[in-house]
This record gives structure tokens, sequence and C-alpha cells, in this order.
């Protein structure tokens, strides 16, 4: 989209929202000025509140605080943006915060800190016994007649003016539904004191816009601001506060040692783990180091849990393995050079030199197998003898190797680390050997409270030992998080070998999909039916799994051209006929970094602008996204564009086609088990990238 045309859309959604807000501010004068009761500063603030209860939220005003004899909560207010408990104060001076004390006209207040936090206290007691999670109640005191925007401890102080906007610009934690829930059973909790609950009736229907957005008492302008912007904000990152009480269980559980959460994709194991983070942050006064594999990963989860848990997400660090183990390095004074080219550069000519023409070439002529077997068996494992190679089971590696044909890959990664020592470089593996070796050399600090490792499953074996290494058996130290049937990488290990026990309790499996639809899921579940994996438990789990599904609207849409031109224009007008605002929510993921430049060229020509995933970090993004299935890992989208998902599986194994079982059937044709593991990888990778999609599933196929 050209700038001239994002601006013209914008202005257009602003008006948009101008009309829709002076409509809703109307009602909201109307409701506030019935308030007889309340002084003329209460009305202006509930003014700006009861404009966020014309948009999905539910303010409960003048309610009974339960345990007291008569005391009252000023208001209780439920919406997207979490639960508030709020207390107005109509003094005559703005408060003044000092070394977390709070004052007024020379005088101190800090009792009336100490009763807010006390009802919030109240307020939290009744939001868990609903399993949700007490990080989504905050505490407000707003100031009618002030201007204030600033925090005590946990408590934010507003004043009227900014209450409305800054609630409006919370990112949205809940759903309609959650909102609903809590609502109504807080309004069971809190009884009346006087007078119903306000945000469910419909605005009266008689009142008309009016000219006047501003009659002295009341204030329309920062509110229009905070809801244009709410307005463009891609929802499908709205943190998730609302958990089931299983979930719950499993975020609060005291575990002796370390603990395992796995289960189908979907199945709320980040979020989980998110909220264990926040809840161990809490609990304890170290540090928690939350790690995945992948890049992006990391930002996006830092994103999410500032916004869920911003008291202690300063406690949190959100890292990819390799980068904080090279900074651990260079922290402990260990020179690391990670050259991946020049390591490429030392593989290719061991490859010449000694495995082009061995017995490798009988099994896979390709060097990249045997690239993958150094990097993921031999350094993946920290193997450095020969004998050990001999032996050792190579998890999920499908072609079976004799002794001579081990010999010869010892004999090509005997000559790559001699050419790479050579040039002096290191390759990804080695930062994680040399880490290892000096976390168990030299027990002392980064001190960890806790690890949490989300997508463990695409981690290697001397990975997995580096992070057990950080905190040991210790309680609630270690928490291994994910998904084998999602392994996008080759190999893998087993937690014995990792010399990691999991045992009762410690080892949690969640079964409920939140995320997809039957329609999506179904689809997804065809490609990977007949490939039982390996989890790193070492169980064989069959591909298609029980799973129990809660969202059901969702469509999968199966586009077939001819030729690439007429794929991808079917894939151009798809996206165009998106909504303003939906393609924020829109994901287009490829197997391949080469066809990224594909359709990386092919959507800034059509002027549909882009977000490369390894630019996204959580925050809404008025693009659509575009990456490879691997750097979608861990990420959900509404929309999921999946272009030529098919090209490079075998004919007939195309997602939810007949052909699965055809498709072993041509990898048996050629001989080869190693293009049999390959092939099982894509479909992981195609597997991962079609349970992305929340609403809307598009596969592209070209018939050639
Ligand atoms: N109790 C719940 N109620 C409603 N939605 C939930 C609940 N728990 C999780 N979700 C939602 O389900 C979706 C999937 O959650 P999450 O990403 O944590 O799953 P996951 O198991 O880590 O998925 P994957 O392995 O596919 O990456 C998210 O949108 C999350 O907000």
């Amino acid at each position: 989209m050209a700038a001239g045309g994002s601006a013209s859309r914008r202005a257009q959604e602003a008006r948009r929202q101008e009309r829709l807000l002076r409509e809703q501010w109307q009602a909201a004068r109307q409701q506030a000025r019935q308030w007889e009761a309340a002084s003329e500063g209460e009305r202006r603030v509930a003014a700006q509140l009861l404009v966020l209860t014309e948009r999905g939220w539910r303010l409960l005003v003048d309610r009974r605080w339960p345990g007291t004899r008569a005391a009252n909560v000023d208001m209780l207010l439920v919406g997207p943006g979490g639960v508030f408990v709020i207390d107005v104060k109509n003094w005559r001076a703005g408060p003044e915060t000092w070394g977390g004390k709070l004052r007024a006209d020379g005088e101190p207040r800090d009792e009336h800190v100490a009763r807010l936090l006390a009802v919030t206290k109240a307020a939290e007691g009744a939001v868990a016994s609903l399993g949700m999670s007490p990080v989504a109640v905050q505490p407000l005191m707003v100031f009618a007649g002030q201007r204030v925007d600033t925090g005590l401890g946990r408590i934010r102080l507003l004043g009227e003016r900014e209450v409305g906007p800054a609630l409006l610009s919370e990112r949205c934690r809940l759903r309609t539904e959650s909102v609903r829930a809590i609502a109504d059973h807080l309004e069971r909790v809190f009884p009346d004191y006087e007078g119903p609950a306000v945000g469910r009736t419909a605005p009266p229907t008689t009142a008309r816009p009016q000219q006047a957005a501003s009659d002295g008492l009341f204030d329309l302008e920062g509110l229009r601001d905070a809801a244009l912007e709410e307005a463009l904000r891609a929802p499908i990152e709205q943190w998730m506060t609302f958990l089931h009480p299983d979930q719950v269980a499993l975020v609060r559980r005291n575990w002796s040692g370390p603990a395992r959460i796995s289960g189908p994709a979907g199945t709320g194991k980040t979020v989980v783990g998110l909220h264990r983070a926040a809840h161990l942050a809490r609990r304890t006064s170290g540090r928690i180091l939350y790690v995945t594999f992948a890049n992006n990963l990391p930002r996006v989860q830092g994103t999410f849990f500032k916004s869920m848990s911003p008291g202690v997400a300063d406690r949190v660090d959100f890292r990819s393995l390799h980068s904080w183990a090279q900074e651990f390095l260079q922290e402990r004074g260990v020179q690391v050079r990670l050259h991946g080219d020049k390591a490429e550069t030392a593989f290719s000519l061991a490859w010449k030199h000694v495995g082009r023409d061995s017995r490798l070439a009988e099994i896979d002529p390709a060097p990249g197998y045997w690239r993958e077997e150094i990097d993921h068996v031999i350094k993946g494992r920290g193997i450095t003898a020969f004998e050990e190679y001999a032996t050792v089971p190579r998890r999920r590696r499908r072609a079976v190797l004799r002794r001579s044909h081990r010999q010869a890959v010892w004999a090509l990664y005997e000559a790559y680390e001699s050419l790479r020592g050579e040039r002096g470089v290191h390759d990804f593996n080695d930062v994680l050997s040399l880490a290892l070796a000096e976390a168990t050399r030299r027990k002392e600090g980064p001190h960890y409270a806790a690890v949490i490792v989300d997508e463990v499953q695409d981690l290697t074996l001397v990975g997995v030992r580096l992070l057990h290494a950080l905190v040991g058996d210790v309680p609630n130290g270690l928490l291994l998080v994910g998904d084998g049937q999602q392994a996008v990488y080759p190999g893998g290990f087993r937690l014995a070998d990792a010399g990691i026990d999991i045992r009762g309790d410690r080892g949690q499996v969640l079964h409920t999909n939140y995320r997809n639809s039957k329609e999506i899921l179904d689809a997804a579940l065809t490609v990977v039916a007949d490939d039982v994996f390996e989890d790193i438990d070492g169980m064989n789990t069959p591909g298609r799994r029980d799973v129990e599904l809660t969202y059901h609207d969702g469509q999968v849409v199966r586009v077939t051209k001819p030729t690439v031109a007429e794929h991808d224009q079917a894939l151009l007008d798809a996206l165009r006929a998106l909504r303003d605002g939906a393609r924020a929510d829109a994901a287009v993921l490829c197997p391949s970094v080469r066809a990224i430049g594909h359709y990386q060229r092919l959507l800034s020509c059509a002027e549909i602008p882009v977000c490369l995933l390894e630019h996204y970090d959580g925050r809404p993004v008025d693009a659509v996204k575009l990456g490879t299935y691997r750097r979608a890992k861990g990420l959900e989208f509404k929309r999921v564009y999946l272009p030529q998902h098919d090209a490079a599986l075998p004919k007939g194994a195309s997602a939810g086609g007949a052909g699965v079982a055809e498709a072993h059937e041509t990898a048996r044709e050629t001989g080869r088990e190693t293009s049999r593991e390959r092939e099982e990888l894509l479909r992981s990778q195609l597997f991962v990238a079609m349970t992305r999609a929340r609403d809307l599933l598009w596969l592209g196929s070209v018939d050639r």
C-alpha cells in the first residue's frame, strides 16, 4: 500500500471512529447526569468510563466490600483490558508521590493506598476463584479535576481526562466471554450498595449525536485518539489472562525438581509457561530465564509478558538460546568467533575432500544430510570420540548406518573440524558446547532462580544440558515446555540422555486446543496422520492425536491453479479482499527463505505492506506478516496463507489430500530412508504452519 493510500484509510477510520464515539459519548453523558448522588467530579470520571461500557466494558458502581460492615468500593471495571478496581478522589489538590508514599495538600494519604490495595486483594480473590490469574486485576486511583498519569507501586494514578484514554489503550487481555463471566461473578461477590450495574443496558436510542463535544463538564479529545488507536490495533496480540483452572494449577504448582509441560499444538503450553514465569518472579527474588531456540520468538513473548505482568517484567530474561550463550561466554571472558559462512565453507571443502567419494554417497549423495548428521547427532550431542558415535542411537534419523558408514561420517567430521579450526571460527554448536563447559566448570552467576524452555523439542542435547546445568535439579528450577510433533529440525534427544529425570506429577500434558477450529485442525492432522513421532520422553505417539476443541469457527480454503502466476494472483486477490485492519492478523508463510524472497517481491509490487516475522516483536502492526514455517513457531494468526504449500512434498501428500500413504510409497521407491526422513520433516513443518491459523487457513497449490 502506498503511503498515501494508507494515510487516507487512516483518515477514513478516524472519521468513522469519531462518529461512533460521539454517539457513545452522548449516551454516556446522559447516563452520568442521572447520578444525582455523585459529585460533579465523579460524574465526569464516570462519563469517561461509561464510554468504555459502550465498547464492551462493564462498570459496577458503588459496590459493597464483602467482609466489611459498611465499606464500599467506588467502581469495578471489567473489559478487554482487564479488571480495574477504581477509587475516585475528589481532592482539592493533586496527588504527590514520593518515596513510595502518597501525599496531597501537604498531608500524608497512605491510608487511601492501603485501603485500595486491600479492596484489590478482595477482587483478586474473587477472580482467582474463577481460575483467572490475578495479574489481570489492577488498582486505579482516579482524581477528579486533576491531570495525572503516574504510578505508586502497583497502583496507577490517573486524572479524570487521562483515565478513559489510558484504559482504552490497554492491550486487549480478555475475550468477550471472559469479560462477561468475570463481571457477572464480581457483581455477585461485590453486591450492590444501591443502583444497578452500568454497562449492560443499550445506549439510549433517542440520543442523537450533537455538535458539542465538550460542554465544560465533559471532554472527548483524549478518548477520540485512544479509540482510533484501539480500532487499528490487532486483537490477535491480546493477552490470555483467563486461564482454565487446570492451567492455573500448573502455573502455581510446587515441583520438587525439573518438570515438563507437553501437549498438542494450540493447547496453551506457552500461555502456561509465561504465567509460570510471572508466578515464579513474584515468589522469588532471583531472575528467570525464558528461552527458545528461535530468534524472533523471545521478542514477541517479551512483549506479551510485559503487558501481562508489567510489575515483574524486568526480572524475566526472554532470550534465544544461542544469543544468550554467546553473551554468557562473553561475560565469562571466553573468546567466541561465530562465523556461519566460514564454517559453511569449511564443511564444503571437507565434503569435497573426504565425503563426496566415500561410502556416504551410497546412502545419500547430497551433502545436506551429512551436515545435519554432524550438527544434530555428533556435535549436537557433544560427541567427541568415534567409539561413542559408533554406537549412539541416532534419534529420529531414519537411514541405518553401519560401522563403515559411521567411520566415513567421522572422517568427514574430523576434516570439517580441522578446516574450521584452521580458519579460527566457531559454528553454532561450538557456542553451546563452550557455554556448557563453562557453566559446569565454574558454577557461579548468572544466578537464575528458574529456567523455562519453550519449544524444547527444537534444542539439541547439548543445548538442553546447558540449560539444565544453570539450575540443576532444584525445586521449581527447570521447566521444559514443548511438543515432539512440532519438531522442525532433524535429529533429537531423550530427556534420559540429558540426565533429566521427570517423574510423577512433574510431567503434565495439556489436552484442550484453544486455537484451531475442527476443520483447520483436521486438515493439519491429515498431513502428519501417518507419522508416528518420538517425543523427548522416548514415547512413540501416533500422528493423529485426540484433542479436545473449544474454538469452533474457522475455515480451510483450498485454491489450485494451473500456473504459478495464476496461483500468486489468487493469493494477492485474497489479501486485497481483506477489510481494513484485517491484514494485521494475516500471515503468509513459506517453507523456505527463497520462497520468502519471491513473496516479499510479489506483495511489495502489489503495494501490500509486509512485516517480516524476523522483525515482528508482538506489537500490532498494520501489515501482512511474512516468514518461513520455522519462524512462525509458537506464534498464531487469525488468517494464515500458505502459498504453494505442497510444492516440496511428493505428489499426493498435500494437506488433507488422500495421499500421505502414497508419499511414503514415493520415498520407498527412491530407496532412500533419508528422503523419507526429509519428507517427514517437511510435513512436520507444514503441520506447524497450518496450526498457526485461528480463523482461516488458505492452502494454495499449483497443479503442474
Ligand atoms: N484457558 C484458555 N482459554 C481460552 N484461550 C486459551 C486458553 N489457554 C490458551 N488459550 C489460547 O490458545 C491459544 C494457544 O495457546 P498457546 O500459544 O499457549 O498454545 P501452545 O500449546 O503453546 O501452542 P503451539 O504448541 O501450537 O505453539 C492462544 O491464543 C491462547 O491465548
